[in-house]
């Protein structure tokens, strides 16, 4: 069967022509929610920029949907947090219009400060108003950069360019950063006291939502000029409006806004504002790099891989990524074991990433949302993955920690999963070998157990007489026995007996074994 894409925004022919050769793909452009709700249903992918409004009712809807592909920057227009519910990765191409955007920024700043749009429709009416058009040089003003990620760098280096004195406010980049470039970072306070003109190059989150608003607008040099090429809303678009007609802003360019398109918006009565369509990717150039992007990284994802810049999924560097994978896998094994032998719910989980390990710091993430999958899988209906495993395990009350430290004893790296329920804490421990990985400790007993197969973990007593009648029931059934080991120290002891089987072992035949003499409990357990 292969795999049909949706395509619901114009996407360049590049990227189209990279679907094609895997997938049926259909361009349909401005459907409606419910036209969505209707058809989304039949598709394996969702393909988008900003016009789609990806709701949470179309995801619900998209029982096939494994992708959801944005060729752009901004995600705001897709419910992912509705995608990672249903265990759709999403990605963006982030890097693919930078470029577009920042130049559309410089554009928009020199088009303001010489009143271009203004004159260009002046004389095309067949006026010749020189005098009312008088401009600021840009030359020595200082531009205020609000958001200093990918396109407020690259804004700032091409004002720096037109000798602007630019400063920059972004509380998650070191001041070290701005100072290698010769950009005072400060306060968004202090920035707006000082800019001639300001630029905002967020995302828009509850944190920048209106960051220019009535009273940061009151602290800034009358004769201000904000940009906004980024997302509307986070300039308050009302209290942008009184200021110009205050007299207190110059002047505003503008490339979205609150309500996109903003007929009805009193900004666009306003001379002083310059105003696009959201256009700030619009290059052929940027266009053909995020249509690449997003086909690649959708045909990846319909292989059964990830999605290289994935934004609901734990991202592993690519330099980590073959000395992780066994850890993902081992970790996947130790979950799916612990809530086969737990007795009761999981409550709580514990991921403790000890020794060389643990210098993967971020990247472990993935590694332990693979273990919560692997845990998950053995209870649910429901598909669990490493997109929304950690959303179903918080919905079912599961509390999720993790924990790093230099210290493994005598390993270089070991995990344990330790796991909680209503009975108290269990704990299994894991390494990787040459040889792939092992779990190596299961509770107190040490095991050497190469997670892959069926397996039956029987607790006895360890005395004579005890492991012969468990070889016979499963000999009289036809189970074969591929290896055995016996887990405990002293005669007379608790013990562990881990029995690797060929075959399923159904459960009657395990209540066979767990009544034989000197077994205490047994469990069959499918790694
Ligand atoms: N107009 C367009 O067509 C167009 C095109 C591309 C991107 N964009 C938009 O431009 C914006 C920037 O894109 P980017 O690629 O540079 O993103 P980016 O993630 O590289 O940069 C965003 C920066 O904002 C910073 N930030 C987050 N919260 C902040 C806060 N409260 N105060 C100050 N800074 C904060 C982050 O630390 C980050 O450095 C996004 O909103 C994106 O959607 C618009
Ligand atoms: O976030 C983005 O990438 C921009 O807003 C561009 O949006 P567009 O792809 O709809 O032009």
């Amino acid at each position: 069967m292969s795999f049909k894409v949706l395509v619901s925004d114009p996407l360049a022919a590049e990227g189209i022509a990279i679907l094609k050769e895997f997938c049926d793909v259909d361009e349909k452009a401005d459907l409606s929610e419910d036209e969505l709700v209707r058809i989304i249903g039949e598709y394996d992918a969702l393909i988008v920029r900003s016009g789609t409004q990806v709701t949470a009712r179309i995801i619900q809807a998209a029982d096939r949907m494994k992708y959801i592909g944005r060729a752009g920057v901004g995600v705001d227009n897709i419910d992912c947090e509705a995608a990672t519910r249903k265990g759709i990765i999403v990605s963006n191409a982030p890097e693919g219009n930078t470029l577009a955007a920042t130049e559309h920024t410089i554009a928009m700043m020199m088009a303001m400060a010489r009143n271009i749009p203004q004159a260009n429709a002046s004389l095309k009416k067949g006026e010749w108003k020189r005098s009312k058009f008088m401009g600021n040089e840009m030359n020595g003003k200082v531009l205020g950069v609000v958001g200093f990620g990918r396109i407020g760098r690259e804004v700032a280096k091409r004002a720096q360019a037109l000798q602007m004195t630019v400063i920059a406010y972004d509380p998650f980049i070191p001041a070290e950063v701005g100072a290698a470039m010769g950009v005072e970072m400060m306060s968004v306070a202090e920035l707006f006291t000082k800019a001639d003109v300001i630029t905002v190059h967020t995302p828009l989150i509850p944190s920048t939502t209106h960051l220019v608003n009535k009273e940061s607008i009151a602290t800034m040099k009358t004769g201000v000029r904000l940009i906004n090429c980024a997302r509307g809303g986070i300039i308050d678009e009302a209290a942008l409006y009184d200021a110009i007609v205050a007299g207190k802003v110059a002047g505003a360019a503008l490339d979205v806004y609150e309500v996109e398109p903003p007929t009805e918006s009193p900004l666009l009565k306003l001379d002083s504002v310059i105003v696009t369509p959201h256009l700030g990717a619009s290059t052929v150039e940027a266009q053909k790099n995020v249509a690449i992007s997003v086909a690649y990284q959708c045909i990846d994802v319909l292989k059964g891989g990830s999605a290289k810049s994935a934004v609901n999924t734990p991202q592993v560097s690519a330099d980590v990524k073959a000395k992780i994978d066994p850890y993902a896998l081992l970790s996947e094994k130790m979950g799916s074991l612990a809530a086969q032998i737990a007795d009761g719910a999981i409550t709580e989980v514990e991921f403790a990433y000890l020794g060389e390990i643990a210098d993967l710091k971020q990247n472990l993430k993935y590694v332990t949302r693979l273990g919560i999958k692997g845990m998950l899988e053995q209870v649910l209906h429901e598909p669990a993955n490493i997109v929304n495993a950690e959303v179903i395990a918080q919905g079912r009350g599961i509390t999720i920690f993790e924990k790093t430290s230099s210290e493994a004893g005598d390993y270089k790296s070991l995990v344990t999963l330790s796991y909680t329920t209503e009975k108290g804490r269990e704990s299994i421990s894991g390494i990787v070998t040459r040889a792939g990985p092992r779990i190596i400790a299961i509770g107190k007993y040490a095991t050497d157990i190469v997670p892959s197969g069926f397996v039956i973990l029987a607790d006895h007593v360890n005395r004579p007489g005890v492991v012969g009648p468990v070889g016979m029931i499963l000999g009289k059934h036809n189970v074969n026995i591929s290896s055995m080991q016996v887990g405990g120290r002293n005669v007379g002891s608790e013990s562990l007996m881990i029995l690797a089987v060929d075959d399923v072992v159904s459960p009657e035949v395990m209540k066979e074994v767990a009544s034989s003499d000197g077994i205490t409990a047994a469990k069959f357990v499918r790694l």
